[in-house]
C-alpha cells in the first residue's frame, strides 16, 4: 500500500478550481516528484496534503507502517455530515478534530515541509531554528520546565542531539551558531530540510528545493535527497521545474497541469507521453 494516497482531491478558490479529482499515491520509501508548468496547481496540492489548505473536497490518506491509516483531511476539523448525526464515534471525531485539529496534526502524524520561497526564523541562529522546529515534541510542561525535572532535561538534551545530527547530516554543523539569515542562500536551502526533518516525518515534501541553486549545489541536494532515502528510509515528494534533477533522482513522475493528473509513471515514461509534452512546448495551432 501507498504511503501516501490522494484519491479525488479538488481544491476551489472561488469560481477558481486549482484541483480537480487529482488521485495518485506516494509509495514508501520512493522519491516520487511533481511537476507541470507554471499554474499547474503544484503548490496547492502540497499545501492540501501538508494542512495549510483544507481540500474543497476529496481524501489523503497517510498509511504509517504497522498503523491504521489516516485522513489527513479530517485532521483538520471537516464540517458535520450526515453519518455524524446517527454514528456516536464519528461525531466525537468530528467535534475533537474541530476543536484540536490543524495542520499541526498533520506534521504530528509524520508530514514535513519545506516551502518554495525560504521561510526560516531569519533573526535566530541556526541551531535556534532547529530546536524550535520540535517545539511540538519536547516537554511543555509549565511545572517541569520550572523544578526543571530530569524528564524535563531529557527532553531538552535530546532536542539538541536531535539538532545537532541533522545539522551533521546535512553538512551544516560548522554554521550552528550563525543566524539564519545570514547563511549562503544554498545553506538556507539546506537548513529548511534540516528542519522539516527534527520533526521526525515519514514523508517529506520539498518545494522546489533546487531553486536557485547552481549545479553543484544541485548536485549536493542530489545525493543528499539519496542519502536521505537510503540511510533514514525516508520517503520524498517533491516539486520540482530542474528537469534534470527530476529526471535523474525520480522513482516516479506526477505530471499536473490546469489542477489534473495528466500522466504519471517513471521518468522514462512520463518523459516520452504526449500530453506531457503538449502541456510543456504547447501544440502549434491549427492554421
Ligand atoms: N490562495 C489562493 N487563492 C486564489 N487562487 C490561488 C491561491 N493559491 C493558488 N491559486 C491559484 O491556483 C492555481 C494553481 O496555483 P499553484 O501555485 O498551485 O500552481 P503551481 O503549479 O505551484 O505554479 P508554480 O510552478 O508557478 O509555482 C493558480 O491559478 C493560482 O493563481
Amino acid at each position: 500500500m501507498s504511503l501516501l494516497t490522494v484519491e479525488d482531491l479538488t481544491m476551489c478558490f472561488g469560481g477558481l478550481t486549482a484541483l480537480n479529482q487529482v488521485s495518485f499515491g506516494v509509495e514508501r520509501g520512493s522519491i516520487t516528484s511533481l511537476i507541470g508548468p507554471n499554474g499547474a496547481g503544484k503548490t496547492t496540492l502540497f499545501n492540501c496534503v501538508t494542512g495549510f489548505y483544507r481540500a474543497t473536497a476529496g481524501e489523503i490518506w497517510l498509511h504509517r507502517p504497522g498503523q491504521q491509516g489516516q485522513d489527513l483531511v479530517e485532521m483538520l476539523g471537516q464540517p458535520f455530515r450526515l453519518g455524524d448525526w446517527v454514528d456516536a464515534r464519528a461525531f466525537t471525531r468530528r467535534v475533537w478534530f474541530k476543536v484540536f485539529g490543524g495542520s499541526h496534526r498533520v506534521a504530528r502524524a509524520g508530514v514535513a515541509r519545506t516551502f518554495q520561497n525560504i521561510r526560516l526564523f531569519r533573526e535566530m541562529t541556526v541551531l535556534e531554528n532547529l530546536l524550535v522546529a520540535q517545539h511540538g515534541r519536547v516537554n511543555r510542561n509549565l511545572v517541569a520546565g520550572i523544578v526543571q525535572t530530569a524528564a524535563f532535561r531529557r527532553s531538552e538534551r535530546e532536542a539538541l542531539e536531535r539538532a545537532l545530527y541533522w545539522l551533521a547530516e546535512m553538512g551544516l554543523e560548522q554554521s550552528a551558531n550563525q543566524l539564519a539569515g545570514a547563511l549562503p542562500y544554498g545553506y538556507q536551502r539546506r537548513l529548511e530540510i534540516a528542519r522539516a526533518l527534527c520533526t521526525d516525518p515519514v514523508l517529506i515534501c520539498l518545494d522546489e528545493p533546487a531553486a536557485g541553486l547552481n549545479p553543484r549545489e544541485t548536485a549536493e541536494l542530489s545525493g543528499m535527497m539519496e542519502g536521505l532515502r537510503a540511510r533514514h528510509g525516508l520517503t520524498i515528494f517533491l516539486i520540482e521545474h530542474d528537469m534534470g534533477l527530476v529526471m535523474e533522482i525520480s522513482d516516479h513522475v506526477v505530471v499536473l497541469d490546469h489542477g489534473e493528473v495528466i500522466a504519471r509513471g517513471t521518468p522514462q515514461q512520463v518523459q516520452k507521453n504526449p500530453r506531457v509534452l503538449e502541456a510543456y512546448l504547447g501544440v502549434e495551432e491549427a492554421a
